[in-house]
């Protein structure tokens, strides 16, 4: 038995005692704000997304695996693949928020990988627990650009199927991963240095990654460059103390190859690769995302990763508060995408009665149900064949219908109600909501196999009050107004109102503001007197997270009527969507109801209810 085994094997028993006398399976998942708070520290997850999800996709269905990403602590963050995999009586333990320490689940790769810091493999019967004894689990541990673990990447398979270990693959991955998150913190204005014992494996993730300055200063290393120069390497260490050689030699040979001595002895292979120039990836995207890439670096990165899957057949999650540019972040992703000349299919889940959901979606056969048009109806995902199925406010789809949409996405073919023949549909799907879908999975009223069917990536868009790029956003929607004018200036005054209001509204409230204030003002100049409603409301007056909450239902009504009764046009005085302002009603009506059925079992003086 190799050393590496006999080590593997020491570690599990050490494992397995210190989970002896642990009281197991009683700590409660994570939810609501704290689970969304360590979903949201973890920008790794994109690069994990974009760089793994998108690479291995095809490999992963082929071992019919299961990837999981947890959090420093154990924490489960988000799953991908197989969920057919899991046992029905581990499925629970799969969801986000399910902690995976050793104290929470007794021996298990995961937890053991977090404890030692280093790669971990448990099969079968070592799992502390039953549910698990199905399994095969590999872990890595998952390593920041300052060198720390904070995570942990791990695959399930069924050992009973797949044969070849996947211990060296997911290594492989956390290697890869760290390498991108180290180019990525590091890249722009750092040279890279990419070292290995021969010329041929310069490409591979295990080769070492040097960061350093434009000075010659080196930055941060890959853990593969640190074990192979030593733990002990100082930091900052100026490339003539580790190479012996002046540094503005080495930039001569950038993009070509180089043979390297470090400390004098250690001979190896190496590429020099130059900076990457921000500009040249903006430059090189569709005229759809330029429009949208301001330069916020969170929406930038959810563009790159959209841009990087948008032909690759994995489902998109576009996840963001009311009016913050879901909907026409997904046009832009369709218009760059090759299926552009094909349909784009939008349905909005919640502006649809639940009863009719399923008919809007799947279609009918003729006389299908009472009501129903005589000619049947060829329904919503057949209208997307060949190109993009776009499933709007997807967080309200009920559940009866979620059960069907989840058997079409398997099947990839749908049979209309009524019908007998199923009909094969070619779609990419992309799925938007301005709801915690991962909350809503972990109390029970969203389908967990269905939201990873939909959830291939997810793409979170930021709230206006978080943009970086808040001025160029403004700039920009004043121009479209403006056009074929030059946009109006900002006073200070209202730009700085603009950067301290809370826009509950997003870009939807902040376009109909700069609107209203367009018609006000006279001159060129826009000023804080010429939005009146930006004077009412300051950011301090608003919860830290920020709701549109609806008017009362009196209120409401009476506005409607001011409006004659135009909900478009009530809505964007709301500065919400038509949707939003919809379901406001519809709640409205209810309490209404309720009100009038309380006051009718009181019974009422003068109101005669029969
Ligand atoms: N980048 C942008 N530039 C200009 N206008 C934008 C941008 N993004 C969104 N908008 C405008 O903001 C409004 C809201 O956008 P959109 O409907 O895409 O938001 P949403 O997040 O889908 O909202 P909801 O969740 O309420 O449906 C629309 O009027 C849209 O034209």
């Amino acid at each position: 038995m190799s050393e590496s085994l006999v080590h593997h094997r020491q570690r599990l028993q050490a494992a397995q005692r210190r989970c002896q006398n642990l009281p197991m399976g009683e700590q409660s998942p994570l939810h609501g704000s704290e689970l969304r708070r360590r979903l949201d520290e973890h920008a790794v997850l994109s690069v994990l997304e974009s760089s793994i999800v998108a690479d291995y996709a095809q490999l992963l269905e082929h071992w019919k695996s299961y990837l999981v990403m947890t959090d420093r602590d154990g924490v489960l963050l988000r799953s991908w693949g197989q969920s057919e995999l899991i046992p029905d009586t581990a499925r629970p333990l799969f969801s986000p928020g399910q902690p995976w320490s050793e104290s929470a689940l007794g021996c298990n790769a995961i937890g053991i990988c977090l404890h030692d810091q280093l790669p971990t493999f448990v099969s079968g019967k070592q799992h502390s627990l039953h549910a698990l004894r199905d399994l095969e689990c590999s872990a890595a541990p998952l390593v920041d650009p300052r060198g720390d673990v904070d995570g942990c990447l791990a695959m399930f398979v069924d050992p009973r199927r797949v044969r070849s270990r996947t211990q060296g693959f997911v290594q492989v991955l956390a290697q890869q991963l760290e390498n991108r998150r180290l180019i990525d913190a590091y890249g722009d204005g750092h040279y890279q240095l990419t070292f290995n014992n021969s010329p041929d494996n310069l490409d591979s993730p295990r080769a070492g990654l040097l960061i350093i300055d434009s000075a010659g200063q080196l930055q941060a290393m890959n853990a593969r460059a640190r074990w192979i120069l030593g733990e002990h390497i100082p930091a900052r260490l100026h490339w003539h103390q580790l190479c012996g050689t002046p540094w503005r030699e080495a930039r001569a040979h950038v993009e070509g190859r180089l043979d390297i001595t470090f400390h004098g002895r250690l001979l190896c292979h190496a590429r020099l690769s130059p900076p990457r120039r921000p500009q040249d990836q903006r430059a090189a995207l569709h005229p759809a995302w330029r429009a949208l890439d301001l330069g916020d670096s969170k929406l930038h990165h959810a563009i790159l990763l959209a841009e990087r899957l948008k032909d690759a057949g994995i489902p998109m999650l576009i996840q963001g508060e009311t009016g913050v540019g879901k909907e026409v972040f997904v046009r832009a992703l369709h218009a760059a995408s090759q299926r552009a000349d094909m349909p784009l299919v939008a349905i909005n889940c919640a502006a649809i009665p639940s009863e009719l959901v399923e008919a809007e979606l799947f279609g009918y056969e003729r006389g299908a149900f009472t009501g129903a048009d005589p000619r049947g109806k060829i329904g919503r995902i057949r209208q997307a064949h060949g190109g993009r199925l776009f499933l709007d406010e997807i967080g309200d789809m009920p559940l009866g219908v979620q059960a069907r949409l989840l058997r079409v996405l398997q099947e990839r073919q749908v049979t209309p109600l009524g019908a007998t023949d199923a009909y094969a549909v070619d779609i990419e799907l992309v799925a938007a909501t301005h709801r915690p879908l991962e909350e809503q999975v972990a109390e029970g009223r969203f389908r967990a196999d269905l939201y990873y069917r939909l959830c291939g990536v997810s793409l979170p868009l930021p709230p206006v009050r978080e943009r970086e790029d808040l001025r160029q956003l403004v700039m920009s929607l004043l121009s479209d107004l403006a056009t074929p004018l030059p946009p109006p200036r900002l006073s200070d005054a209202l730009w700085s109102r603009i950067q301290s209001h809370a826009w509950p509204g997003n870009i939807r409230e902040l376009e109909n503001l700069l609107r209203v204030g367009m018609a006000i003002a006279d001159g060129n100049m826009l000023d804080i007197d010429h939005l009146p409603a930006l004077s009412a409301t300051q950011r301090a007056s608003l919860p830290p997270s920020v709701t549109r909450t609806a008017p009362s239902a009196d209120s409401m009504s009476e506005r409607l009527a001011r409006h004659n009764g135009n909900v478009s046009s009530l809505a964007r005085e709301l500065g919400v969507s038509r949707t939003t302002l919809y379901k406001w009603l519809r709640d409205a009506e209810k309490r209404h109801a309720s009100v009038v059925d309380d006051q009718a079992t009181q019974g009422w003086p003068d109101q005669g209810i029969t």
